[in-house]
């Protein structure tokens, strides 16, 4: 029988509550893992550096979670860039086409691909910002245990007198999330050798005197079939069977866990990990199924995805009830803590009441407290009231769902005669290279040391170049390339009212790329116009059309931490009245195609299909509410990215934009066929070539793309278009791509 060390097994007084957090972030207070991993890769710094901050960063994390009077620490929740990258080398799915590199090399050349050798697939972690590496599996797969990552992680630890519970992506998870080039194979066929692989380094970590591991199943909080449930308890009959195993922990995450709880109850795993933030009827799921009172419950009370501070009494009483129904309650977090910023304390200008990573611990030590103390120990949080703007809603009330705009093929004929575009018109998604000396200025701007007038000559100095570039290369409809903005959501966000930024809330997003997520605190209104200088000044420059470019209602809101007072469909609706305003100034201005990016539709679509067609309706509502307020000849362009698009594909109809460009290049234009079989018969810009990696496709890859695409689409409904925004790639790379789509474009139209 595994070791039961600290396990409170009576139900009297509580003397050893146990604490703990699924997950802390792992980018240090000031990105000081994205400026290594950076400076590795630049060849700044050797692998030695690189380990040695690495080593850093996970002691700084430990001490300070044991500090804050944690009771379980969690190890293995570090990476150099992603937590299922780590765990695909750890068990060697290594694709072979990276079978002649190794170590560090190969580890970062399957994240952002070398020299001829394609990365792996990037994808969104369930409904989150944050992008992990997707599995490639299939019937050659071969596990084996080729790492000790999690071993060694929780030895540097012990050294330091840290006793720590490693953190492992749960098998069935894993298994999900892979993919199998070939269609016909079922990545959960591996599940067996999977599991052995699995026994392996449990019985290793055992042996290391690891008492306790963390399976993370967030899997669970989605729809799972009867096949699926059938997977989940043959994993953990297995594990939980192994003679000689840590104790385990299954951590669900997300949302309810539904079905698999019983199928859980029934193994042997001593512990659950459940989110009642997510998942308010979990506490309802324990109560109904039997064998919880034989098992321990970690209790995810405190949200891990948003930074408002717990209202501890609430908490309390959810663990509290808790206790008369699980063999022992563990206070945590709902899941990692990496979704949210590290410290609010070092923040200066946002609004009261927040809580970030290191404050949530303290919440949770405090629910901690309470339980042994009595109830006593934490106190109701002052309630913090959000701005309401008066003015704002009653627009909105008069507005109802916007005004109705001409039917979308008679908008097409209009628009057609008024832009003049050849068939398969040429354009890009919006930024362009966002270079060393643009970040510099806005730095420079902030410390003071150009003033507002210098910075924004720089912005205009660089606008004129890429419109030059754009003309050069020979684009039908040009961009200004969004210079002036350190993020496509953060940059609405400083603008508005109700919304306010934070100097250091870094939050990882992949690999070595952050954002810092605004707070969207009250009624959002916009005091003056965001853009539209900025648009002008680029159309100034240029007979060809210039696109306006905004964020969409939906994407402001999932990229952002948001007020949980009111549904966030209201939420959506007041900043959809603020782009509203935005695109009739921008069409007043004589802008006259105007693009709201939604990239993160797919993202805020519940995990679990019951809640899909709510969710559609008022995010689409929302959209057009935005969209709708410009004349028949103002052409409105949407785009989507990083997302299957299968759930949504009815949805991009109903949004009624006359343009939609979409990621499409790693997929083969697979999409085109879908959308036509949902009758989807607007304008469409599958993107024709990858952009997270530098490579410049060649003319001919282009266009054999292009000619699979006429297939789908007639001419003059197909835009020609990368399948991303380029601020993350470099001026080389990017002419030379932009030069070889608008060479294959022609190509394709001369037919
Ligand atoms: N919010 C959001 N989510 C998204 C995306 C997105 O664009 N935005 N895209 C998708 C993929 N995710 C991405 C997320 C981040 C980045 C990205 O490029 N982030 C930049 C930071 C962008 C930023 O905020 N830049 C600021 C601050 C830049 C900075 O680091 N400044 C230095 C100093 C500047 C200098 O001297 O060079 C500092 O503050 O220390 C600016 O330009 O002003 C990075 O990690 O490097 C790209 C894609 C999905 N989710
Ligand atoms: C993540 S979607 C990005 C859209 C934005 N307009 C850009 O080009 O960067
Ligand atoms: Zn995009």
């Amino acid at each position: 029988m595994p070791a039961k060390a600290g396990f409170h097994e009576g139900k009297g007084p509580m003397t050893d509550q146990r604490t703990t957090v699924l997950g802390y972030p792992r980018i240090g207070p000031d990105r000081e893992l994205k400026k290594a991993v950076e400076a590795y890769w630049a060849g700044r710094l050797d692998a030695a550096g690189l380990e040695q901050a690495g080593r850093e960063l996970r002691e700084r994390t430990w001490s300070e979670l044991r500090d804050a009077g944690l009771t379980d620490i969690p190890s293995n929740t570090f990476s150099f860039y992603d937590q299922m990258l780590d765990t695909s080398v750890m068990i060697g799915a290594v694709p072979a086409r990276f079978a002649d590199l190794d170590g560090l090399d190969r580890y970062f050349a399957m994240a952002r691909g070398a020299r001829g050798i394609a990365p792996l697939e990037m994808t969104k972690w369930f409904d989150t910002n944050y992008h992990y590496l997707v599995p490639e599996v299939g019937p050659q797969t071969r596990f084996r245990l080729t790492w000790d990552k999690p071993l060694a992680e929780y030895g540097q630890a012990r050294e330091l007198g840290i006793e720590t519970r490693p953190v492992l992506v749960g098998p069935l998870t894993y298994l999900l999330l892979a993919k199998s080039a070939d269609p016909a194979f079922a990545p959960l066929r591996l599940l067996d050798d999977l599991l052995d692989v699995y026994a392996e380094l449990l019985e290793r970590l055992a042996t290391a005197g690891v008492t306790e591991v963390q399976l993370d199943e967030p899997a669970l909080a989605a729809d799972r079939s009867a096949e699926e449930l059938k997977a989940l308890a043959r994993a953990y009959e297995h594990l939980g069977g192994l003679s000689h195993r840590p104790r385990l922990l299954v951590a669900t995450y997300f949302g309810e866990i539904g079905a698999a709880l019983p199928v859980l109850a029934a193994t042997r795993v001593e512990a659950v990990g459940l989110d009642f933030v997510a998942g308010p009827g979990n506490l309802a799921a324990v109560a109904s199924t039997p064998g919880m009172a034989a098992k321990s419950v970690v209790a995810g009370v405190v949200n891990g995805r948003n930074v408002w501070r717990t209202e501890l009494p609430a908490a309390l009483s959810t663990c509290a009830a808790l206790l008369g129904l699980a063999g022992e309650v563990v206070i945590s977090t709902s899941c990692s803590l990496m979704h949210v910023p590290l410290d609010v304390e070092r923040e200066t200008a946002v609004p009261e009441g927040l809580a970030f990573a290191r404050q949530k611990v303290a919440e949770v030590v405090a629910i901690g407290r309470a339980m042994r103390e009595g109830p006593g120990a934490v106190v109701p949080a002052v309630p913090v009231r959000a701005p309401v703007d008066g003015r704002m809603r009653a627009r909105l009330a008069a507005l109802g769902e916007g005004t109705a705009r001409a039917a979308h093929a008679e908008r097409a004929v209009i628009q057609r005669a008024s832009l003049g575009l050849p068939p398969l018109p040429t354009t890009t998604i919006g930024s362009f290279p966002q270079t060393d000396a643009v970040r510099r200025a806005r730095a420079d701007l902030r410390g003071g040391r150009i003033d507002r007038a210098g910075y924004e000559a720089a912005m205009r100095a660089e606008i004129d170049s890429v419109i030059a570039l754009q003309e050069d290369i020979g684009l039908d409809v040009l961009v200004h390339g969004e210079p002036e903005r350190n993020d496509m959501v953060q940059y609405f966000a400083e603008q508005l009212d109700g919304y306010a930024a934070t100097e250091h809330g870094w939050v990882q997003s992949y690999g070595t790329r952050c954002v810092r997520p605004p707070i969207l605190f009250g009624d959002v209104a916009r005091p003056e116009p965001m853009t539209v200088g900025w648009a002008v000044y680029a159309q100034s420059r240029t007979g060809r059309p210039v696109k306006g470019m905004l964020t969409g209602p939906v994407t402001m809101l999932a990229w952002s931490f948001v007020r949980e007072d009111q549904p966030l469909s209201e939420t959506a609706r007041q900043v959809a009245l603020a782009l509203r305003d935005e695109i009739r100034d921008l069409e007043a201005a004589g802008i006259r195609i105007i693009q709201v990016d939604e990239p993160a539709l797919r993202e805020l679509l519940p995990l679990r299909a019951a809640g899909h067609a709510a969710y559609l309706a008022w995010a689409v509502a929302a959209f057009r509410l935005a969209t709708s307020g410009v004349s028949d000849s103002t052409q409105i362009h949407t785009h989507m990215c990083y997302s299957e698009f299968g759930e949504i594909i009815g949805a991009i109809g109903d949004l009624d934009a006359d343009v939609t460009s979409v990621e499409a290049a790693r997929s083969g234009m697979e999409l085109l066929e879908d959308l036509r079989a949902a009758g989807y018969t607007r304008g469409i810009g599958p993107g024709v070539y990858d952009i997270h990696s530098p490579r410049v496709p060649e003319t001919d890859e282009i266009e054999r793309a292009l000619r699979l695409a006429v297939r789908a689409v007639e001419p003059e409904r197909l835009w020609v278009n990368p399948d991303c925004g380029l601020k993350t790639r470099g001026y080389a790379e990017t002419e030379a791509s932009l030069r070889n789509m608008v060479a294959a474009a022609r190509r394709v139209r001369a037919l």
